[in-house]
């Protein structure tokens, strides 16, 4: 069982490290949540090379290095070299910082969930891992369904016996 939280990112340096499809996920979220973006990749993807044009996020273009670590509150490992990430999430380990490895669900210490957001209204959806599909299927229904007055959801939760919905 995974544990969920909601964690405040405002301002707190978040390194990203790659410079691909998946760097540039995580950066984006993180960017929306208003985190300080650090990017070290020593190449970037088109739209990530956007936002450091635009100064939406910082980055370091160089290989990955142990000191880029240092003062991160989460640490990204979203390279594409399972030797380079595994080193991340130890050196990350040893400054008792936060690391997800795009490439090892077993090294990392938490997930990126699906998430739908309606106004202050957040809802997070994660399969603990087991299927990264059915959490992105699941977020585009519920997505559809808030949009359209989210009726399907709320009679879904008016549904539910008294014991569960109280
Ligand atoms: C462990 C985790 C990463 C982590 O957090 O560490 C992980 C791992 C992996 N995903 C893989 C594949 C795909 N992932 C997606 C999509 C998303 N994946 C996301 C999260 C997570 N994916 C975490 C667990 C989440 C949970 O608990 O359910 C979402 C929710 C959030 C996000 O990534 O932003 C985002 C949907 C966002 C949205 O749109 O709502 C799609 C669909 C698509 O891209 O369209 C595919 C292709 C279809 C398929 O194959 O299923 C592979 C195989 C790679 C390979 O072998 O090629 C792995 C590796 C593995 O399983 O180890
Ligand atoms: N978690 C998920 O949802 C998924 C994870 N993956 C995994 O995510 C990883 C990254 O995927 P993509 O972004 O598609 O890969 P990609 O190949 O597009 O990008 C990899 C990036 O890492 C950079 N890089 C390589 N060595 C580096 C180093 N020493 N220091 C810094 N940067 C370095 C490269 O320059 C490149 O920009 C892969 O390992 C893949 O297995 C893939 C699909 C889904």
């Amino acid at each position: 069982m995974l544990y969920p939280v909601w964690l405040k990112v405002t301002q707190a340096k978040c390194l990203v490290v790659g410079g691909g499809q998946i760097a540039l996920r995580r950066a984006t979220t993180l960017l929306s949540c208003g985190a300080h973006v650090v990017v070290v990749s020593p190449e970037l993807c088109p739209e990530l090379a956007a936002m450091h044009e635009c100064g939406d996020i910082a980055y370091i273009p160089a290989r990955y290095d142990p000191s880029h670590v240092t003062d991160s509150k989460l640490v990204i490992a979203a390279t594409d070299s399972r030797d380079v990430n595994a080193a991340i999430g130890r050196d990350a380990r040893k400054q008792g910082i936060l690391c997800n490895m795009a490439d090892s669900q077993a090294e990392s210490d938490f997930f990126l969930p699906s998430v739908v957001a309606c106004g202050s209204v957040q809802v997070a959806i994660s399969t603990g891992g087991s299927s990264p599909a059915t959490a992105k299927a699941l977020r585009l229904a519920l997505a559809a369904d808030m949009e359209d007055g989210g009726n399907r959801f709320v009679s879904m939760l008016r549904s539910l016996p008294d014991s569960l919905s109280r």
